[in-house]
């Protein structure tokens, strides 16, 4: 059995009076793909920005295995989860958070570059990414010239490119038609656990879910159901 990369434990998150999450445990294998589903405000997003850093939980606690051993994600500085997001995690969202001045490349190389990586050798590698992703021939296109389908494709590259060890995705085909939709969701999977890599996503679309390799269903701030798609 493979092990762990991602491992929660009695996390628990409020905006005012109300409770986002309330006692979450759940553990991540490596190389797996798990859909976090749920009616809308039962802490979907709020679990995956906890696991990936971005929200620091009230309690609970947050631990990430990488090659160089176990991080505790939730006591990190603000600056070192930062830091840890751009090394070690990818994001892709439901709008791509693409910028529209740059071009498909552009967006893909930023990534790199923000890691310190060279323009010329972002780009390179960006071109890589896009080609891997079906999208050759359209680096040059900026993003308002692309396909939805297209651009999301854009935001997976650019969630990779840096050797993400696990992406997070929010909804990641929610704004694409269904046939799109399939075609994002196979080059997602792909890219990620098809190369040994972990994907968590959130998604209301049971035939995205249907695709990982588990579900968790999610009520009222709580994980009440966890299972393996047919
Ligand atoms: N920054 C915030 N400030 C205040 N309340 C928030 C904030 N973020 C989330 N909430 C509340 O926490 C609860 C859980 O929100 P969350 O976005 O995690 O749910 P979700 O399951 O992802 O919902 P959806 O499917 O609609 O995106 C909701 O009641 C939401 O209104």
């Amino acid at each position: 059995m493979s092990s762990f990369v991602i491992e929660a434990s009695g996390l628990s998150k409020s905006f005012g009076s109300t409770h986002a999450l309330a006692g979450v445990d759940l553990s991540v294998r490596q190389g797996e793909s798990l859909a976090i589903m749920g009616a809308s405000g039962s802490g979907k997003t709020t679990l995956l920005h906890c696991l990936a850093g971005i929200t620091r939980p009230d309690r609970g606690t947050v631990g990430f295995h990488s090659g160089a051993g176990r991080v505790d994600v939730t006591a990190l500085s603000e600056r070192e989860r930062s830091r840890l997001r751009r090394e070690a995690f990818g994001f892709v969202f439901q709008q791509g958070l693409l910028i529209p001045e740059l071009t498909a490349v552009e967006n893909v190389a930023l990534a790199l570059m923000l890691n310190g990586m060279p323009r010329a050798r972002a780009e390179e590698y960006g071109a890589g990414w896009l080609a891997a992703l079906g999208l050759a021939g359209l680096e040059q296109r900026r993003i308002g010239q692309l396909s939805g389908g297209q651009a999301q494709r854009v935001a997976i590259a650019r969630a990779q490119v840096t050797g993400a060890s696990v992406v997070f995705a929010d909804e990641p085909t929610g704004a694409l038609d269904s046939a799109t939709s399939s075609d994002v969701m196979g080059a997602l999977l792909d890219s990620t656990v098809g190369q040994g890599r972990t994907l968590v996503l959130v998604t209301h679309d049971a035939g995205v879910a249907g695709r990982c390799s588990r579900i968790v269903d999610m009520r009222d701030g709580r994980v009440v159901a966890e299972r393996v798609p047919a």
